[in-house]
């Protein structure tokens, strides 16, 4: 589903945030990509979304290889939520929010309904649609952008954060929603434990190379390693030390 080979990105101050990275993808999976401030992970997604080109290397997604002309199409097929949900959020009403790209695509009206309702039902957020989103909690907003991109049904979702701000209930709601989400998932967070319950494969990022890849159990009991990436244990793993 994704092919990633040896790109390298570099910002136009110099800073070289992504280094001669590869790794791929198979339709299905849920990954989740970890490592310390800094290590480069929002980057890579910028870069699997579209949102930055690699200066070297290339991006396979869905038998495309990414590259301005194939964007438009790229971005049909993947489904992207950004640590700042603000970002993503800017008509005056979530319902609106959600209905913006479908009725964008010249979707009718009762499909737009029927997508809007079943998506803010999924996150759970339904019960805002009527509110303007620059009103709501954070938490609510993470939630409601989730909406607007499963609405579109995309077959890859790029989550960037997306536990940040949501308290434990809504924190529980979202891991039951990706662990039931038959979508090929890529997911970067702090959150070693939501990575626990949600990612069979886990990338450790480390000044922009990856540092690991493989089963997620391995990595996450594997405390040296952890330390050695400013990372720790997970909480549901402390206990059974
Ligand atoms: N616009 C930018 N210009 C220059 N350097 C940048 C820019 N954005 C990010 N960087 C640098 O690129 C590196 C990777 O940043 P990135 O945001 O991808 O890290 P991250 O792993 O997502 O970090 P965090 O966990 O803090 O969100 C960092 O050293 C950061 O300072």
């Amino acid at each position: 589903m994704i092919n990633v080979s040896n790109i390298c990105y570099i910002y136009p101050d110099g800073h070289e945030a992504i280094r001669n990275i590869s790794f791929s993808v198979q339709q299905g999976e849920c990954i989740g990509i970890i490592g310390a401030n800094g290590a480069g992970k929002s980057t890579l997604l910028k870069l699997l979304v579209g949102l930055y080109m690699p200066q070297k290397g290339h991006i396979v997604i869905d038998n495309m290889h990414m590259s301005k002309q194939t964007l438009r199409h790229i971005r049909r097929i993947v489904g992207f939520t950004f640590q700042q949900a603000d970002d993503q959020l800017f008509m005056p009403t979530v319902y609106d929010d959600v209905a913006f790209a479908l009725r964008n695509d010249g979707m009718n009206e009762n499909e737009v309904s029927q997508r809007v309702i079943n998506a803010l039902t999924l996150v759970g957020a339904i019960h805002v649609k009527d509110r303007p989103p620059y009103r709501l909690s954070e938490g609510e907003k993470r939630l409601v952008t989730l909406a607007t991109v499963l609405a579109m049904e995309p077959k890859i979702l790029l989550m960037d954060e997306p536990t940040a701000a949501l308290d434990p209930r809504a924190r529980r709601t979202l891991i039951h929603l990706v662990q039931s989400l038959s979508h090929t998932k890529i997911i970067t967070t702090h959150d070693l434990d939501f990575v626990l319950e949600c990612c069979e494969r886990t990338i450790v990022l480390a000044n922009g190379t990856i540092a690991y890849d493989g089963p997620t159990e391995a990595v996450l009991t594997n405390e040296p390693f952890l330390h050695e990436h400013h990372l720790e244990l997970p909480l549901m793993l402390q206990g059974k030390k």
